[in-house]
């Protein structure tokens, strides 16, 4: 069994409101470094919510934040320094106009690599993710798997040091879905921190290290994998698909 102790990020006594709605009232999350962290829970529990929070792009929150212990700063610099070591993988992929190789390679060029050392990067990790075929086409021109893992490769080539991922399976087909599996695997194995929302029974039962269950905005268990099994939550059908 894994050693999961060292948080990477931490939010205490978090709370978000859309208008007069509460949509989080969270005590405390922790993200386990270097572990496959899942996050789970019924529609509308708030997990895309906590995952905006915690990646840095929603600061429309009260309470706060620690990475490494310290507290974030909300300012738009600190930020900046901050999401540059963070990737998002939305569950609904969005791509820029341009070819797929312009797509890949984006957060490269925004962070200022030089083009040649962006396109060995981005024909490497395409042809380690089975991809390159569709390099030279045109973002529009691809379907709704290819753009899910279009959108997976741009999120990869920054090497980010937290991956957070909003259910990215929804279009993925079998085969590409355990190609993920064990690719995500093997990440969190080199020294990458994942944050999964999900409700794949399968990355439930055998790809976690630590689980957090969400109801209405709040946390109501978290532990490790085998803890919270043990506490037989699949029996609740809104959790998984
Ligand atoms: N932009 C918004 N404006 C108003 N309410 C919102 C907005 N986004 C989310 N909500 C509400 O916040 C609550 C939490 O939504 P959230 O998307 O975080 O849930 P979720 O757990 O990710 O759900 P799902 O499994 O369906 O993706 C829901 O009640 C939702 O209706």
């Amino acid at each position: 069994m894994k050693n999961i102790t060292e948080t990477v990020l931490e939010a205490e006594r978090i709370t978000k409101h859309y208008g007069d709605e509460q949509v989080l009232d969270l005590d405390h999350f922790k993200l386990y470094e270097n572990a496959f962290n899942l996050l789970l829970g019924s529609n509308g529990s708030g997990k895309t919510t906590l995952l905006r929070i915690l990646s840095l792009i929603d600061k429309e929150y009260e309470g706060q934040l620690r990475y490494r212990g310290e507290v974030i700063n909300k300012q738009e610099s600190e930020l900046l320094k901050l999401r540059r070591r963070f990737s998002v993988i939305w569950q609904e992929p969005y791509l820029y106009n341009g070819t797929i190789a312009e797509n890949i390679g984006l957060p490269l060029k925004l962070r200022k690599v030089a083009q040649n050392e962006i396109n060995n990067r981005v024909n490497k990790l395409a042809s380690n993710l089975k991809i390159s075929h569709l390099l030279k086409k045109d973002s529009k021109e691809i379907s709704g798997g290819e753009k899910q893992k279009v959108s997976i490769a741009r999120a990869l080539i920054v090497e980010p040091e937290i991956l957070f991922i909003d259910e990215p399976t929804t279009h993925l087909d079998y085969k590409s879905n355990q190609f993920f599996n064990e690719l995500f695997t093997e990440l969190v194995a080199e020294g990458m921190t994942i944050l999964l929302i999900t409700h794949d029974l399968y990355q439930i039962k055998y790809l976690a290290d630590y689980i957090t269950l969400m109801e209405s905005g709040e946390v109501v268990i978290s532990d490790i994998r085998k803890k919270v099994l043990d506490k037989d939550i699949l029996g609740n059908n809104n959790i998984i698909s």
